[in-house]
């Protein structure tokens, strides 16, 4: 186990350059077993996360090199269908080698995937797509799939806009035979990120972004060199902590219109922040104050699929709230497990009510107190990380190696823009 030592109170001033997308790098590894021939992917973030998905695409038979973020990559051949149950349970996006797999082979075998414990995490939209694409499935545990004779194109319509659904199917139409209209599918940036990636590659797929995604099935895809947009998610979360400090950050790196719902989440916080084609300026000095819907209402901050507010920015804004003055609903629509770690938010001091499993009041501003902690997930072990340093005194976040799933290089980032971080070795 890996632990961060956070003393609170530095003063938070600088610019940061944020990473490849986590979500978009993600699927994009499982889509380059697709061709044949060298592709090579920049901006790469180097996470746990990304290695899980080279060390299982290395098994299946690519061969890779991965440095300073550029990562070139090669599968002439694939040696084997099957990924083992413990590479499987590392991450979420095991789960997209099925479709790579079957449509370069005919068969896959899985295991249910990792990822964070967030909630239930449905796969039955990837189930579904890959099915209805003309896959055979058997198997509870083990996730066994049969195409002897090709994937087809057909119409599709999501129950749910699943993010790894909508890309499951993207990888497996992009080469099926015919076209495959898909409705209510997903369109997050990293959606939108693999859709050009694989056209890149030689596919033809048009309307990433909305929510009816056509994809004319091509027979081959080529070779490529495509760069992945920077993590809004990342950005987001920088400037949660800059939100919360009273710092002055600049944050390089992320697209402006990725960042626009994430604009209007904060001046409801009464935070302003502007968005420039090249970066993001929060500025100093800022003594937030919540901002009452129209009539004097306590607002609501909610998430829900793009372009609503992206789950993954809750929890660092939850903390950011506590910083401000006012009261504001938090409502988690997606997952019910990710606002448990306002407990311990609680615990520091901060003035919440969790009404339920998904919604959580907090009124501001709190002074918070350092306490010893263990990070949850992702998000909201970032989360804790930029409580930590808005509190009095020196916290421990154990765990920490869950935050290094998407973040990299967190501690020198942080360091870089004033922030007292370290990592404890064990
Ligand atoms: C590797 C990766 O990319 N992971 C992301 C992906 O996970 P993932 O693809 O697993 O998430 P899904 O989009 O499938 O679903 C997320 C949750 O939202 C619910 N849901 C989804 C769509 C909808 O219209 N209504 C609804 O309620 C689902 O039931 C589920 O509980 O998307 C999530 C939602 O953006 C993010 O938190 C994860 O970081
Ligand atoms: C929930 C997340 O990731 P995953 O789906 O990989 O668990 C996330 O990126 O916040």
């Amino acid at each position: 186990m890996q632990s961060l030592r956070v003393k609170g109170g530095a003063e938070i001033r600088g610019s940061v350059t944020v990473s490849g997308n986590k979500n978009a790098a993600l699927p994009m590894i499982a889509a380059l077993l697709l061709a044949e021939e060298e592709c090579v992917l920049r901006n790469v973030p180097d996470i746990l996360d990304v290695r899980t998905m080279l060390d299982i695409a290395g098994e299946l038979g690519a061969e890779f090199s991965f440095k300073n973020h550029v990562l070139k990559f090669r599968c002439r051949d694939i040696r084997t269908t099957k990924v083992s149950r413990e590479m499987c349970s590392r991450n979420r996006t095991s789960i997209l080698f099925a479709a790579p797999l079957i449509a370069r082979c005919g068969a896959a075998e899985l295991f249910p995937p990792g990822g964070d414990v967030i909630g239930r995490r449905r796969l039955d939209g990837h189930f579904y797509g890959l099915i209805k694409l003309g896959s055979a499935m058997s198997g509870d545990e083990t996730y066994r799939f049969h195409a002897p004779g090709g994937l087809f194109g057909r119409e599709l319509f999501l129950d749910e806009a699943s993010v790894t659904a909508t890309e499951q199917i993207l990888i497996a139409a992009v080469t099926a035979k015919g076209k495959t209209t898909l409705y209510n599918a997903a369109g997050e940036p990293h959606v939108q990120d693999l859709a050009q990636l694989l056209n890149a590659m030689g596919g033809r797929i048009t309307g990433a972004g909305s929510n009816t995604i056509e994809i004319e099935g091509v027979e081959k895809l080529h070779g490529c060199d495509y760069t992945i947009a920077g993590d809004h998610i990342e950005a987001g979360s920088f400037l949660a902590l800059a939100a919360a400090t009273g710092g002055e950050l600049t944050v390089h790196g992320t697209a402006p219109r990725h960042n626009w719902m994430l604009r209007r989440v904060f001046e409801r916080l009464g935070v302003a922040m502007e968005l420039y084609s090249d970066r993001i300026i929060l500025p100093g000095g800022q003594q937030p104050k919540i901002q009452c819907d129209f009539g004097g209402h306590i607002p609501q901050i909610s998430d829900g699929p793009w372009p609503q507010y992206p789950s993954d920015m809750m929890s660092c804004s939850i903390v950011a709230a506590t910083q401000c003055t006012g009261t504001v609903m938090f409502f988690e629509k997606m997952f019910e497990s990710r606002i448990y770690f306002a407990d311990r938010l609680i615990s520091m001091g901060a003035n919440a009510i969790v009404c339920d499993p998904h919604r959580v009041v907090i009124t501001g501003k709190a002074q918070l107190h350092a306490v010893t902690m263990s990070s949850p997930d992702i998000r909201a072990g970032m989360a804790m990380v930029i409580a930590a340093l808005c509190a009095k005194g020196t916290s421990t976040i154990h765990s920490a190696e869950v935050i290094y799933r998407g973040y990299e290089n967190l501690c020198a980032k942080l360091t870089a823009i004033g922030a007292e971080i370290e990592e404890l070795r064990p």
